[in-house]
């Protein structure tokens, strides 16, 4: 709750306006009865005068009901929808100082759920609240406490109505709380699955795991569906149950009405009142129920929130001193480093120094640490122990914005944002002119293919870029990664899917257009670094040999074993 306070402080002239149309509407709805009864007996009295003036503010409390009851709905949705906006941006925002580590903790998709579905409990939560807090309970005492006014006699059964209903409910809402939270875990489990499966629907196509994945799918499927039907059966016996009591209770009051009526004719007009608070305290009952239920679920929802605004970013950055050049020169000094949960480091005491404008290969076997150095460059992760350095100075000493302006971190799959190429480049440097994004795409070796299409650099990119071919998204990766000249340019992997031609190409732009950018190049193959000025090797997170390829070649073993090993794949040994 403390969580959403401020939020709804942000409101309160929303809250206050929607909490004064519930006490008019609420006062409309329980005189509205009392005003009935009073036209009747004036009909059994045969007053026309008196129905004629009882019945206009019979009709004016109607509407003054109806306008409460709109009010009450526009000022809450004000609200609500105000603090579900006002959440949804502060967490995103939160998400963002988020280090990288803390949201892989989380996981991507979890706080999408958080963003979206939390939300929306939340929202509807507080639109409830708004609606029904004041409402019920006051709804409920003022018609027990008018029902009883008007037959006092019949006390008895009102009490006996409450006890049953209110018991019913007890055991019947503790129920439907339990499916409701069950429905929440099997929703996102099925959620899960369908996003797992269609973001990786090529490799589910390519393995033909169709019936595989359909039959998983419907597993979970048939869960959500089973506790859904559940609360269905519930809700077929509970309402019911409910009204089932509350016509019982009307009859046994009926029956005893009229074993008197011809002594008290007025009990007639009474009746009709009485039978009204009776359905006012049921439905007051039903709603609360339904609020407890569903103000459980928006506490669990509220709860993960708070999660994430209490999380503290593993990683601070200093907030001033900024470095507008800073030299491109890379020294790690006894770096080790362990990922979070992990018993065993995956970098051991390595150390090496690049200088700026040199182009440095990284190779080793596949998870010898390769990515998790590159990591450490661009302060994706803090070491251990140890010290990484960009020109010359600790990069936890370096403002968040200085680092990603400096170094430039290229994957084998990355991202491209949907919206267009030129949108890409331009969220890396703003002010991005056409001359400027055909200097990159041309070193990228993209401008070919860009200045085919239609739109060119307005090109559309769709969702995960999905209308570009491997090769293309790596080339349009590395346009983005050098448009703004970084002083590092980390390429991991990223010339992967070009062929050898199109990197020797790629690389021979680099060296020529960008002449004091360090290169670091993580590549599979060494054919890809040869003319690299150094050379890492790495072994099970050990640096075992630094040189240039002639170097390596001759006298570190495990760079032999690699290169011997290609050779032997090309030649098809
Ligand atoms: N986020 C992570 N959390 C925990 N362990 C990780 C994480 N990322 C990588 N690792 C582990 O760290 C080790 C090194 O991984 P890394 O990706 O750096 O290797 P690599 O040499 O780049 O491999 P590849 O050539 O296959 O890309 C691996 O054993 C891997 O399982």
């Amino acid at each position: 709750m403390k969580v959403l306070v401020p939020y709804l402080k942000r409101y309160r002239k929303d809250g206050v306006l929607a909490t004064l149309s519930v006490l008019v509407l609420v006062f409309a709805t329980l005189w509205q009865p009392r005003l009935l009864q009073v036209v009747m007996e004036a009909i059994l009295k045969n007053d026309k005068h008196a129905v004629l003036v009882n019945g206009i503010w019979l009709l004016v409390l109607a509407a003054v009901g109806i306008v409460a009851g709109i009010l009450n709905t526009v000022y809450s949705a004000r609200v609500a929808l105000g603090v579900a906006t006002d959440l949804r941006a502060d967490l995103y925002a939160k998400v963002q100082t988020l280090a990288y580590a803390d949201i892989e903790k989380f996981s991507a998709s979890n706080l999408v759920v958080r963003m979206t579905n939390d939300i929306n409990q939340v929202q509807q939560i507080v639109m409830a609240f708004f609606q029904q807090v004041t409402r019920i309970p006051l709804l409920f005492l003022g018609a027990f406490a008018l029902a009883l006014a008007t037959m006092p006699e019949q006390w008895w059964v009102i009490i006996a109505m409450m006890v049953i209903i209110i018991g019913v409910s007890l055991v019947a809402f503790r129920r439907m709380g339990k499916y409701f939270a069950q429905t929440q875990t099997d929703i996102e489990k099925v959620n899960t699955l369908a996003r797992e499966n269609l973001m990786g629907i090529r490799v589910v196509k390519s393995f033909v795991q169709e019936p595989t994945e359909i039959k998983k799918f419907a597993a979970a499927s048939d869960r959500l569906t089973d506790v859904t039907a559940r609360i269905g059966y519930l809700f077929a016996v509970l309402m019911p149950a409910f009204f089932m009591t509350a016509n019982l209770a009307i009859g046994v009051s009926v029956f005893l009405v009229g074993q008197s009526i011809t002594v008290h004719p007025t009990y007639l007009a009474a009746i009709t009142s009485f039978i009204s608070y009776l359905n006012q305290i049921l439905f007051a009952v039903i709603n609360g129920g339904f609020m407890l239920t569903f103000a459980s679920r928006a506490l669990v929802s509220l709860g993960r929130l708070r999660e994430v605004f209490d999380t503290k970013p593993s990683m601070a950055y200093p907030t001033t001193g900024e470095v507008a050049d800073l030299p491109g020169d890379i020294t790690f000094d006894h770096v080790t480093f362990t990922y979070p949960g992990d018993a065993a480091p995956t970098l051991k005491d390595v150390s090496f120094t690049v200088k700026a404008g040199q182009m440095v290969g990284i190779v080793g076997a596949t998870g010898s640490g390769k990515t998790t150095l590159a990591q450490l460059i661009a302060r994706l992760y803090d070491p251990d122990t140890g010290t990484v350095r960009i020109g010359g100075v600790d990069v936890r000493d370096l403002p968040e914005k200085t680092i990603r302006n400096t170094v430039a971190y290229v994957l084998q799959r990355s991202t491209l944002f949907s919206g267009t190429i030129a949108g890409n480049l331009k969220q890396v440097q703003p002010s991005a002119t056409l001359p400027r994004m055909q200097w990159a795409a041309g070193i990228a070796q993209a401008a070919e293919f860009i200045d085919l299409l239609p739109d060119a650099y307005d090109a559309p990119v769709e969702e995960r870029s999905a209308n570009f071919s491997g090769g293309q998204k790596q080339r349009l990766s590395i346009t983005r990664g050098v448009i703004a000249d970084p002083e590092i340019l980390i390429l991991d992997d990223a010339t992967s899917a070009l062929d050898a031609r199109s990197e020797k190409l790629v690389q021979e732009a680099l060296d020529r257009e960008l002449t004091s950018t360090t290169v670091v190049c993580i590549a599979e193959k060494i054919s890809s670094i040869l003319r690299a000025d150094e050379i890492l090797v790495l072994d099970d997170g050990v640096l075992v040999g630094v040189g240039t390829h002639h170097d390596l070649v001759r006298s570190n073993p495990v760079y032999q074993e690699i290169y011997a090993t290609q050779k032997a794949r090309e030649e098809g040994i």
